[in-house]
């Protein structure tokens, strides 16, 4: 069943801003709690990654802004810096028709600047949880006329152990205020939240078989920690992902991997939260445009992010729980697109895998890594489909000359061969450095979904995340591997 937008309940000056963005339908969260929303109901929104909980919470309460007060009157927190200037962009969409004001805030940032910002009266502020408080003890901000507040990634917000400081946020706030908490993951300690800061929440949990979208081909490969490098490469060139995202445990992992990466001939580079604000966003900005194809990252850039075009996941690390898992691959399959996730397992690990699996539902094909050979003869296959390609698509009449030119002088199993050759990257052994990463350590499985106690374990090596941005412009033609347009997940099994 489709729901139009114009079944909820939406103005006409938002109707507009929809269309603008390309918006037909409702997707299916949208559906369930644009009109709960446009109620004022406290609302916990669960959905799978990449099905639009930004604009499910955005188009009400874009809606419901009084455009021609000056008051600050919704307010949307985020995890990071990168998503929250991701969703402000989002809001801004949505807020074009009816001319709403919004503004981001986030650490990282001359709050100077932030402070001349706020002088234009944004009707919205979109930012993290410290910055946000900042300008409350400041007086540079002021909540007192706040209708909503929206937490997004409620749960991981929790994990890094922001409680305190959103709560100290909703304190400001007037008391028949509408929270909203979306993600795609609500663990159980999420509950304990609801409790604290909601009025009888509604829960919408959109129904699906699977906690992942079913769009995203999911394997595992079984792989030596010492022989993960190898691998990777070896996929990424017989793959030849349109972008990648890798992501490694730690930051050290991170700066290594990117730079092992470049030193094989791939456009990669590195995010995590010990990068400056500058550094992060202008990474992020490069993957966009494609003038890097591999992004490598902590799980730092898992929460939220919106990238189209990013065609292949890679876990060169399992992570350490199964909320991240989803987080991360769910960086692909986005606005009903197909994309590829692979996670590499160490023996040791194995058992993961099952939690992985039991938390989503959703059982992983095994993948064998392809070994030197099968990845040059994936490669030689991805060669010969871009040649034909270049025939079916291309005027090859200015080449004709020099092809035949060729052909007098060699036979034309050899010519072609020659480019065959010219358009595989052959192995390549430079040498690069990355240190061994501990496995997890083993869990015993009959408890190895409990959260019981502890209740939330704080990350601690990476706190802040990655970013926002339009969909990227340009196909990078960069890279010295051969590309070919199309994923070549199912080769290996
Ligand atoms: N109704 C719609 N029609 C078409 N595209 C949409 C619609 N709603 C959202 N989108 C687009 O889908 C993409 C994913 O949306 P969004 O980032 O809000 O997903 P999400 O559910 O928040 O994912 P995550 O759990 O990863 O944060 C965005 O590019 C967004 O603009
Ligand atoms: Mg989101």
């Amino acid at each position: 069943m489709t729901t139009k937008f114009q079944d909820l309940g939406i103005s006409s000056a938002t109707m507009k801003s929809l269309k603008r963005m390309g918006f037909e339908e409702a997707t299916p969260v949208q559906a369930q709690t644009i009109p709960l929303s446009l109620e004022n109901k406290d609302l916990i929104g669960q959905a799978q990654t990449g099905t639009g909980k930004t604009a499910a919470f955005g188009i009400p309460m874009i809606d419901k802004i009084d455009t021609n007060s000056t008051v600050i009157q919704g307010i949307v927190i985020a995890p990071t810096r990168e998503l929250a200037i991701q969703v402000s962009e989002e809001l801004y969409k949505i807020g074009y028709g009816k001319r709403v004001r919004v503004l981001s805030i986030f650490g990282g940032q001359d709050i100077n600047r932030q402070i001349r910002a706020l002088k234009n009266h944004p009707h919205i502020i979109v930012g993290t949880p410290g910055r946000i408080l900042d300008h409350i003890n400041r007086k540079t901000i002021r909540l007192e006329n706040i209708s909503t507040v929206v937490l997004d990634e409620a749960d991981e917000m929790l994990n890094m152990g922001f409680i305190d400081d959103i709560e100290s946020i909703l304190s400001k706030t007037p008391a028949e205020r509408q929270t909203l908490l979306f993600s795609a993951t609500m663990p159980a300690p999420i509950q304990r939240m609801a409790e604290k800061f909601m009025k009888d929440p509604q829960i919408v949990r959109v129904k699906a078989k699977e906690m992942t979208v079913p769009l995203i081909d999911q394997y595992y490969l079984e792989v030596q920690e010492k022989s993960k490098f190898d691998v990777l490469t070896r996929l990424l060139n017989i793959q030849s992902p349109e972008l990648a995202i890798v992501f490694g445990r730690t930051k050290r992992r991170v700066d290594e991997l990117s730079e092992a990466l470049n030193l094989r001939g791939y456009m990669a580079e590195g995010i995590h939260g010990d990068l400056t604000q500058a550094k992060r966003m202008s990474v992020l900005r490069k993957f966009k445009e494609g003038s890097i194809d591999v992004l490598v990252a902590t799980d730092v850039a898992a929460r939220g992010l919106d990238i189209s075009g990013v065609t292949h996941v890679y876990n060169f690390d399992i992570p350490q729980d199964p909320e991240s898992y989803v987080h991360r691959i769910g960086r692909t399959g986005r606005a009903g697109k197909a994309g590829v996730a692979m996670t590499f397992i160490t023996p040791r690990e194995k058992s993961y895998l099952h939690v992985v699996e039991k938390t989503t539902k959703r059982k992983m094909e095994r993948m064998k890594p392809p070994t030197l050979d099968e990845a040059l003869e994936g490669q030689q296959k991805a060669a010969m489909e871009k040649i034909l390609q270049s025939i079916e698509s291309n005027n090859l009449q200015f080449y004709k000359q020099a092809a035949e030119e060729l052909l007098e002088q060699q036979d034309a199993a050899t010519v072609v061969a020659a480019v065959l050759k010219m358009l595989t990257k052959e192995p390549d052994n430079t040498p690069v450095k990355l240190s061994e990463e501990k496995p997890l350590p083993m869990k015993r499985e009959n408890r190895s979904n409990d959260r019981k106690g502890g209740g939330y374990r704080g990350r601690n090596n990476n706190n802040d995340r990655g970013g926002s941005y339009k969909p990227r412009q340009g196909q990078g033609q960069g890279g010295k591997r051969p590309s070919s347009s199309k994923p070549k997940s199912n080769s290996y099994r």
